[in-house]
């Protein structure tokens, strides 16, 4: 049986690290949010405080919290023990870790959380723009905040839906009205992410986007498996002029830098993190893949992660009221 609680929230630069608007009987209201031995307590924007809100959502495996450089972060944690970070700057999940607390995500030592640039790790956003492109590299869906739209518990495991409206910000660079919705679902052993964006513009928009997610691994003993006979587009060594070629290999290594994108990618790609671990990585409608490790462009970090990521590289056209859904599952296989 699922149980919810709807909070709504903007989308621009100016969000203060622990406001958000929560909408009760149809009207929108400034709230604050303080932590309390219960939970968290909403305040009004003048002060006044006024109800404890969050107490049933902590029990409900969702609890709102300040992370790193006091942005909001969202805890997501299952019946099963699984637990999941998840930042409202960037829309960005930067944490998954099954039971046995090992996380699966990476997050790169250089990242910053200053609410400016982009998270650096997780599974940060590429929208409306994979890149390169006429716009910063990878759009900027990744460094702006996202709302909480919904947090439900369905059957002991969280589900949190954010969204991200169009702002004076992200229309000075892509003038179109849009709204991307971003539900993220815990389970035991997994993490579900389903994207829908929709054009609330009256004119049509064309974006390209991906997840860019980083696996944790020990990338000397990583490989990835399904790509074989894909066609690549290898940005090593010039990202804007792409050599064409047909990936060969049933198991790819890491054995130096790799930034390639591959062209109708299956629905599902094993990722073996060099860590003992199995991770399965489906989807439906990312119809594209993008594998990337710096290698010595980052000394510092390559040899921990591995970017495997779900994609659309082809242009994707909405008119005016459509909407287009692509979902992602990681699964850690037993
Ligand atoms: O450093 P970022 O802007 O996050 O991008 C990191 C990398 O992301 C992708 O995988 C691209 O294919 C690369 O060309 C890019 O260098």
């Amino acid at each position: 049986m699922a149980s919810s609680a709807s909070v709504l929230g903007h989308g621009n630069m100016a969000f203060s690290a622990s406001s958000f608007f929560l909408r009760q009987n149809s009207t929108i209201e400034v709230a604050k949010y303080q932590k309390t031995c219960y939970g968290y307590r909403k305040n009004r924007f003048v002060g006044t405080t006024v109800a404890i809100v969050n107490q049933e959502r902590n029990c409900l495996g969702i609890q709102f919290t300040e992370g790193e450089g006091k942005l909001p972060k969202v805890l997501l944690k299952s019946n099963s023990g699984s637990e999941a970070e998840v930042y409202l700057f960037g829309g960005c999940v930067t944490s998954w870790k099954v039971a046995n607390d090992k996380d699966l995500l990476f997050v790169r030592p250089d990242a910053v959380f200053n609410g400016k640039k982009p998270i650096s790790g997780g599974i940060p956003h590429c929208f409306p723009q994979f890149g390169p492109g006429s716009m910063q590299q990878h759009g900027f869906a990744r460094n702006m905040t996202w709302s909480v739209a919904k947090s439900e518990n369905v059957e002991g495991n969280p589900v949190l839906t954010l969204e991200l409206k169009d702002d004076p910000y992200s229309r000075s660079m892509w003038n179109f009205a849009f709204l991307a919705s971003y539900k993220v679902a815990l389970n035991s052993k997994s993490l579900s992410t389903e994207l829908v964006i929709t054009n609330t513009d009256s004119k049509p928009f064309s974006f390209n986007s991906a997840l860019h997610t980083y696996f944790r691994g020990f990338i000397s003993a990583v490989s990835v498996k399904g790509l074989k006979g894909c066609k690549t587009l290898n940005k090593d060594p010039d990202p804007s002029n792409p050599i064409e070629k047909t990936e060969e290999r049933e198991v790819i290594t890491f054995p130096g830098f790799v930034d390639c994108i591959y062209l109708d990618a299956p629905e599902e790609l094993h990722l073996n993190n060099g860590l003992g671990d199995i991770i399965s990585i489906r989807n439906q409608n990312w119809t594209d893949a993008v594998l990337w490790n710096p290698y010595t462009q980052m000394e510092s970090c390559y040899r921990d992660f591995v970017c495997v990521e779900n994609a659309k590289i082809g242009q994707v056209t909405l008119e005016s009221g459509q909407s287009w859904t692509a979902k992602q599952d990681i699964n850690l296989n037993e």
